[in-house]
């Protein structure tokens, strides 16, 4: 089964709970592309519901696609959302970012009731950190923040991108995060830091796509 076939099964899974009159939360990436587009052709077939895009590039897709958009703070809860991952663990840690869209992303989970993290099967890992943690930096810190993490021996580097936010990104490989919690709470210590790609506690179930089935992580 190829990874793309397991994205959209994952989509289509968790697009079935959304029911008429929702608030739904949409994610980005590649794999919220798969629910994005299911929950258009729901819309086509007379589902009323109202969106809260976590990116401007979900947004355009969104409308594109005739989905009905919503500003966040003109409501008052986000029922569902769903939304990829880069890399997760069975305990429903995750590293989101790696398309520059955390920030808004961990404000719409935040503000959900059930997020749902959509992926294929090679996102599933023992411990995070293979993938690079991202850490959005106001532009003003970013000299700082880089130095602060060179003095705890780390490597970092700035990616080429301006979230949506006008904020910078740093990306941090760490190899092997032992304590995400821990990390999360250092990281939110420093001065600059917006947030970073430590999802901790926000999923309600990850769905993830593994051959022609879905595995449920709840
Ligand atoms: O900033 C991007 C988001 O956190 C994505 O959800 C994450 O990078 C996963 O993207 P994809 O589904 O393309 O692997």
């Amino acid at each position: 089964m190829n990874k793309e076939k397991e994205k959209e099964n994952a989509a289509l899974a968790a697009v079935a709970f959304i029911e008429d009159h929702m608030v739904v939360g949409l994610g980005t990436g590649s794999t919220a592309y798969y629910a994005i587009t299911a929950i258009a052709e729901r819309v086509k077939k007379g589902l009323q519901i109202k969106a809260v895009p976590t990116s401007e590039q979900t947004a355009t897709l969104a409308l594109s696609l005739g989905i009905p958009l919503t500003d966040i703070n003109a409501v008052d809860v986000i029922d569902i959302t769903i939304d990829g991952a880069d890399e997760f663990t069975k305990e429903k840690y995750m590293i989101k970012g790696g398309g520059g869209a955390l920030l808004r992303e961990k404000i719409v989970a935040a503000k959900t009731k059930r997020e749902f993290i959509i992926a294929d099967a090679s996102k599933l890992v023992d411990h995070l950190g293979k993938f690079k943690l991202p850490i959005e930096v106001i532009p003003f810190a970013r000299g700082y923040v880089m130095e602060e993490l060179r003095k705890l021996q780390l490597k970092a580097a700035v990616r080429p991108f301006i979230t949506d936010e006008g904020n910078n990104i740093i990306d941090v490989t760490y190899g092997k995060i032992e304590d995400p919690i821990a990390l999360s709470a250092q990281l939110n210590e420093i001065i600059g830091v917006v947030t970073h790609g430590l999802f901790i506690n926000l999923a309600f179930n990850i769905l993830m796509g593994e051959g022609d089935q879905v595995k449920v992580f709840s």
